[in-house]
């Protein structure tokens, strides 16, 4: 019998002909849950069990699936994507599963993203279109976003790309990254601030950390509250790094001017209070994905399963190298 691959996110799954190849050159068949939501833990529990790998999204890899998984044969979680905490990293290298991301893939998508929500707060563009469709005409003046403060919290291959984009829109960026490349900050004018003075400055703070114990709600009352009350809170990273009730209350109080925010701490939301504010712009988790970024993130997945299951080692993707010595040892 082929060693069986789950292509987990229902998005890709139109998309065979960019991952499947492969996979398939590699001796191993596809399969398909065909949910068309994304993978809730009891669905993984029931279809991930008898595959060796996983082309995953973001649905929860956690320690029960992992194990349970592992017990059968489970040995990679591809992320066809960057950020990668639903996956249980500790999990996964106790049971000497390999899991493997996809750095570079989707920063153009989301810089573009976090622009469209930056000019949508800007041009009032929610409130004029559905002005318009209610019989209004409601004329507002905009707000320019050249001239302004981009403020971009975490200057990796996101934050870079958000950088340039908005030095190309006449903002003057500045930035704060615990390990920051300074030399590259320094020759693409993004001035390097403690994380305090970029919201105290920043006309419009824009979030590209990933989702670390470290990075949680670093986005709370203390630091809201000491952005300008005409600031703007751009989300493209995950929703946990955002304390929701500390940021419904400084929406709702006028304490910042808005949000534009791609992701929440629970997805779908749910009944959040977020979703009642009138200065909040949304989007459904879509700021990595576009048509030529999920090309990219399902290629590099498809191609770090398909060298895993035949024995070579893709040092670039694997985020948890401890667990090669083990991984090997699982034949
Ligand atoms: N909304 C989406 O669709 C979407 C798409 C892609 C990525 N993301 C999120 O964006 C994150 C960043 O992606 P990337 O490709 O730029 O990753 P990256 O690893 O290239 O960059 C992340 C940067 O954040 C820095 N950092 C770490 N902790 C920090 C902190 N506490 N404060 C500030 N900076 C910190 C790191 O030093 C690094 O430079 C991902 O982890 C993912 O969660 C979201
Ligand atoms: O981490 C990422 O790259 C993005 O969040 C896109 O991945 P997703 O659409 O599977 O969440």
């Amino acid at each position: 019998m082929k060693p069986r691959v789950l292509i987990a996110p229902a998005p890709l799954q139109d998309i065979e002909h960019v991952y499947g190849p492969a996979i398939t050159a590699a001796g191993a068949e596809l399969v398909f849950p065909g949910k068309p939501h994304q993978l809730s833990e009891a669905e993984l529990l029931e279809v991930l069990p008898g595959c060796v790998a996983t082309l995953a999204g973001s649905e929860p890899y956690t320690r029960a699936v992992i194990a349970a998984a592992a017990a059968k044969g489970l040995k990679v979680i591809a992320r066809a994507g960057v950020g990668y905490d639903a996956v249980d990293l500790a999990a996964a290298t106790e049971h000497g599963v390999a899991v493997t991301f996809a750095p570079g893939t989707n920063q153009e998508s989301v810089a573009e993203h976090t622009f469209t929500l930056i000019l949508a707060l800007a041009r009032h563009l929610i409130r004029q279109h559905n002005g318009i469709a209610a019989g209004g005409w409601p004329r507002q003046t905009n707000r320019p976003i050249r001239g302004t403060v981009l403020g971009v919290l975490g200057l990796g291959r996101i934050g870079k790309a958000v950088a340039r984009v908005g030095r190309n829109f006449g903002m003057t960026v500045i930035g704060h990254d615990p390990y920051a490349d300074s030399a590259y900050c320094a020759a693409n004018g993004i001035e390097l601030l403690p994380m305090d003075d970029v919201f105290r400055r920043a006309d419009w703070v824009s979030l590209h950390m990933p989702m670390l114990p470290e990075s949680r709600q670093c986005v709370n009352a203390r630091t809201l509250g000491l952005m300008k009350p005409t600031a703007f809170l751009i989300n493209t990273a995950r929703g946990g790094v955002v304390c929701e009730p500390d940021l419904f209350d400084a929406l709702k109080n006028n304490r910042i001017a808005g949000a534009g925010l791609d992701v929440f701490e629970n997805e779908p939301p749910g009944a959040n209070p977020l979703l009642t504010l009138d200065n909040v712009v949304m989007t459904a988790h879509t700021a990595g994905v576009d048509l030529l970024s999920r090309d990219d993130m399902a290629r590099a997945a498809g191609e770090a399963i398909a060298r895993l299951i035949t024995g070579v080692w893709p040092a670039d993707w694997v985020v948890n190298p401890a667990v090669k010595a083990a991984f090997e040892s699982r034949g």
